[in-house]
C-alpha cells in the first residue's frame, strides 16, 4: 500500500516526508513540473523552508495506482476538478484540505463521495507544516475508515493522532475555523486587543458548533483538537495565512489585491462564501462569518465590522436556536 499525496504545497510535502520518514511508501504530487523537478534535484521546496525532502516527486497523475491512498492536500476549490481527472479511483482517500466548495456547499467527504465512492478518511487539527517540518510535538485527530490502521502509521514520536467518529464535525470545524481565523486577524491589525480576541475565539467556536449541529456534527468535536484546538492555533500563530489575511486587510490592504498576490492558499476567504450561502438558505446566525464576508467582498471597514458586532442584541450566552 502506498500513499499518494495530491499538493506539494507547504502541508502536502511535510506530510509527504512525515509519512516517509515512518517508512511507508509514498510519492509527492505537485502541479508544477519545475516543483517536482526541484524536489527530485535538489531536495528542496520553496514552500517549506530548511528541511530535506526525500519523498519522490512526479507531476503525473497517472502515476496514481488503484491500491494507493489518495491524500487530498491542495486548495478546496480546486478538488473536485482534480478528483474528476483520475483515470483510476485510489483504494481511498484521506484529506488533509480545510473548507467547504463554494458552488456546491459541500465538504470534501461529499465531493469524494459523488465522484470517487471509495472509503474517507479526515485529518485535521492544530498543525502547522513549519512545526511539523521542525518535528514539534503536534497532536491532531482522524475520523472515518480505517481510522485505527491509518493512526498507527501516521502516528511518531512528535505527531500524535487521536481519533474520533465525527467526519461531518471534524470537516466543517476546520473549514469554518480559518474564517474566524481572518476575524482575529483582523483584531490583530486593529490593534491586537487580548479581551476581544479571546472573546472572537470563545464566540466563534460557539457559531462554528451551530453551524455544525444543521448538519449532524457533534458538538463533543468542537471542544477537541480539530475544535478549538485548530482555532486557537490559526487564530493565534505567526504561521497562519488566514491570521495574517485579516491583519493586513486591517492595516489598509485591499483584499482582493491580497488574495491574488497570495501564493498560498488563503481557505477562509473561499470558505466564507459557501458559509454565509449556507447560513443563509437555512437562516443560521452567523454573525462573524458575515462580517469578515462583508470586509473582504463589501468593502465594508474592519472598524466599523467590530462595532457593529458588539452592537448586536443583548442575549443570554448560551440561547437556544
Ligand atoms: N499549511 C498548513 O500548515 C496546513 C494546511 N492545511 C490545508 O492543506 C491544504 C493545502 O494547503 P498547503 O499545503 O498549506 O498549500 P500552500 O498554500 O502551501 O500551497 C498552495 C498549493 O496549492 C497548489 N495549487 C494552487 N492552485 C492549484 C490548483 N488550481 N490546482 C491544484 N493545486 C493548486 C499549489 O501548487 P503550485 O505550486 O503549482 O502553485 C501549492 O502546491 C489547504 O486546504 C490548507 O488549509 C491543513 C493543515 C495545515
Ligand atoms: O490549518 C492550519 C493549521 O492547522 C493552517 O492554517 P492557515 O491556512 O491559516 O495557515
Amino acid at each position: 500500500m502506498r500513499f499518494f499525496v495530491l499538493g506539494a504545497g507547504s502541508w502536502g510535502t511535510v506530510f509527504a516526508q512525515l509519512l516517509k520518514e515512518n517508512g511507508e511508501e509514498v510519492i509527492l504530487w505537485a502541479r508544477r513540473k519545475e516543483i517536482a523537478d526541484l524536489i527530485n534535484n535538489s531536495h528542496t521546496s520553496p514552500y517549506i523552508d530548511e528541511m530535506e525532502i526525500s519523498v519522490r516527486a512526479t507531476n503525473n497523475l497517472d502515476e496514481l495506482k488503484s491500491t494507493d491512498i489518495l491524500v487530498i492536500a491542495i486548495p478546496v476549490q480546486h478538488v473536485r476538478e482534480h478528483l474528476s481527472r483520475l483515470s483510476k479511483k485510489p483504494s481511498m482517500v484521506l484529506n488533509l484540505s480545510k473548507g467547504l466548495e463554494i458552488k456546491t456547499g459541500k465538504r470534501i467527504s461529499e465531493i469524494v463521495k459523488e465522484i470517487l465512492g471509495c472509503p474517507y478518511a479526515v485529518l485535521s487539527g492544530p498543525s502547522h507544516a513549519e512545526e511539523v517540518a521542525r518535528k514539534l510535538p503536534t497532536a491532531v485527530t482522524l475520523a472515518g475508515d480505517n481510522a485505527r490502521e491509518l493512526q498507527r502509521r501516521i502516528s511518531n514520536e512528535y505527531f500524535r493522532v487521536y481519533t474520533c467518529e465525527d467526519v461531518v464535525g471534524v470537516e466543517i470545524a476546520g473549514a469554518l475555523k480559518n474564517v474566524i481565523a481572518i476575524a482575529a486577524g483582523i483584531l490583530d491589525g486593529l490593534g491586537g486587543w487580548d479581551n476581544a480576541k479571546a472573546a472572537l475565539e470563545t464566540r466563534g467556536i460557539y457559531e462554528i458548533a451551530r453551524f455544525g449541529r444543521h448538519f449532524g456534527a457533534d458538538q463533543k468535536t468542537f471542544m477537541g483538537l480539530a475544535g478549538i484546538g485548530d482555532l486557537m492555533v490559526t487564530c493565534n500563530s505567526k504561521y497562519s495565512r488566514n491570521r495574517r489575511f485579516g491583519e493586513l486587510i486591517a492595516k489598509g490592504f485591499d483584499p482582493q489585491k491580497l488574495l491574488e498576490s497570495s501564493h498560498q492558499v488563503v481557505e477562509g476567504a473561499f470558505t466564507v462564501k459557501a458559509v454565509v450561502k449556507k447560513a443563509d438558505e437555512l437562516e443560521i446566525d452567523m454573525p462573524i462569518s458575515e462580517e469578515v464576508y462583508r470586509v473582504i467582498y463589501g468593502g465594508k471597514s474592519p472598524f466599523q465590522s467590530m462595532k457593529d458586532l458588539m452592537k448586536r442584541s443583548l442575549k443570554d450566552e448560551f440561547w437556544a436556536d
